[in-house]
């Protein structure tokens, strides 16, 4: 798991904004701690907070806001967890919610029940920020989990000095308060200072996992140094987190199936929306966008931006997925894709092979590869693609570089010749499509069709879903 950064317990002038600047530098969790907030209080500060973040947020008090504000943690401190009955906190869990807990004894965890995704234990150090809350953990501790079988995090105490000696006791991660809010202008140098110590502390400890297909592809060219200890961080956090249910839209008679049965042909949906972004849009927004309108799959397309940078994008975007049950493609990035386990991964036709690829994601994930011509349909087809982006079917503003035109005669004659050859492989279409173009790409035989451009830019993107879906069906 990654670094935790907790509120402090009072309001801070100025502190929706240092808590939006640390999520857009990556922060995968803020714990809001304001025990004397009253709900009024809270929801302005949570307000404030952009909704991209929100889900990344866990809230100690005031539960009953979360779902207003598309929070996914609940956090109960110990007095909350004793009075509360299991049944709560497994209720709290089967709605989709990341719960966690405190203790301050380690033998606590003898017992503490296994529902919790993490449970903090300190004070590990003297606090910075409380005073008298001194650490009550002997000399020469060294963490005992006993049967719990999830994450413990430090707190209490914790700076860049001590962040080391934390993690050699044997804890998960850190959460960090004082150190980072004693000096607020200099919350987010604290945060970057603290987030790289525990990446390379991490790294350095991370030895067991050389000998994984994920170490053994580190010869990647152009994967930077630290890339691999982030995507392992984020593949660790994504592994805790909890799928919340799916809350399907699609046109009767047309369901995407699980990755189990690949084979079948509507396992890959009829529509994919293809992210981007403009001056006024980021990508998150334009999933937001899509997701809001019905669309159920996703491919994260972010272009010209080192893997480090796509990383959290993409973790937003597996959040943002999960919560509307929708299937989340990563393009170009392999390692990303394993990073945060999407369902997919689309490769274009100069990225890597799809069985090196292949042998990197696993067999479960869907591995979608580009073709513009004959020969690389047949290429795609023998390399075992699960699905195929033809286009493009017109000219367009969303990619660069376009490879020769196709148009509805180039669609025809290449699902002709799939036809003859016998190949079901799911075909999708791609390339400045509109719902007009629909039906005639249908009647050719495509699978389904990808669009960019004709839902980020339509006046009611649900009116447009409503009738692509109608072409589609
Ligand atoms: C569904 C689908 N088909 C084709 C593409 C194009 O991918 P690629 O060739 O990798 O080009 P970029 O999108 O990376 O510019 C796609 N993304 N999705
Ligand atoms: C991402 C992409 N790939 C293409 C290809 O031809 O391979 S065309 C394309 C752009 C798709 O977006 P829009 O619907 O806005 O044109
Ligand atoms: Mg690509």
């Amino acid at each position: 798991m990654e670094l935790i950064v907790i509120t402090r317990p009072e309001m801070l002038p100025g502190e929706a904004t240092i808590i939006n600047q640390l999520f857009a530098r990556g922060l995968a969790r803020l714990h809001v701690r304001k025990p004397g907030a009253t709900e009024a209080e809270l929801r302005a500060l949570l307000e404030l907070i952009e909704p991209r973040f929100r889900g990344r947020v866990a809230l100690h008090h005031h539960h009953e806001l979360a779902n207003d504000y598309g929070i996914t943690g609940l956090h109960f401190t110990e007095n909350n967890r004793l009075t509360q009955s299991e049944g709560i906190l497994e209720k709290s869990k089967s709605n989709g919610f990341t719960i966690s807990t405190s203790i301050h004894d380690p033998k606590e965890l003898e017992t503490l029940a296994h529902c919790f995704d993490y449970a903090f234990l300190g004070p590990v150090f003297d606090s910075i920020s409380k005073e008298g809350y001194s650490s009550n953990l002997p000399a020469g501790f060294r963490l005992q989990k006993h049967n719990f079988p999830n994450e413990v995090i430090a707190l209490g105490g914790i700076h860049a000095q001590n962040l080391k000696s934390a993690l050699e006791m044997g804890f998960d991660s850190a959460a960090v308060l004082g150190s980072i809010w004693q000096n607020p202008d200099n919350a987010i140098a604290q945060f970057e200072n603290l987030k790289s110590l525990q990446l390379s502390l991490k790294s350095s400890q991370q030895s067991s996992f050389q000998q994984s297909s994920f170490q053994q592809s580190s010869c990647i060219p152009g994967l930077k140094p630290g890339a691999i200890d982030l995507a392992l961080e984020m593949h660790a956090f994504a592994e805790k987190q909890i799928k919340p249910k799916a809350k399907a839209v699609h046109c009767p008679g047309f369901q995407p199936g699980d990755p189990e049965k690949k084979d079948e042909a509507g396992f890959v949906d009829r529509l994919h929306f293809i992210s981007n972004e403009t001056g006024t849009m980021s990508h998150i927004d334009s999933i937001r966008l899509a997701l809001e309108a019905g669309c159920q799959w996703i491919q994260l397309r972010v272009k010209n931006r080192a893997e480090e940078e796509v990383l959290p994008i993409a973790w937003e975007a597996t959040q943002l997925c999960d919560r509307y049950g929708a299937r989340l493609i990563i393009n170009d990035f392999p390692r990303v894709a394993l990073a945060v386990q999407s369902f997919g991964l689309h490769l274009g036709l100069t990225d890597m092979p799809v069985p090196e690829a292949r042998m990197l994601v696993g067999e479960k994930m869907v591995i979608g590869g580009t073709a513009n011509t004959w020969d690389d349909i047949v290429r795609r087809i023998n390399e075992g693609a699960d699905y195929i982006g033809l286009g493009p079917f017109r000219f367009t503003n969303t990619k660069q570089n376009l490879s020769p035109i196709l148009g509805i005669d180039g669609y025809r004659t290449l699902m002709l010749q799939m036809r003859e050859a016998g190949h079901s492989t799911p075909i999708i279409a791609i390339g400045g499509i509109t719902p007009d173009d629909i039906g005639g790409l249908r009647e050719a035989g495509l699978h389904g069709v990808a669009m960019s451009g004709a839902l980020i830019g339509a006046t009611d993107p649900q009116k447009t879903f409503y009738q692509i879906q109608q072409a589609l069906c």
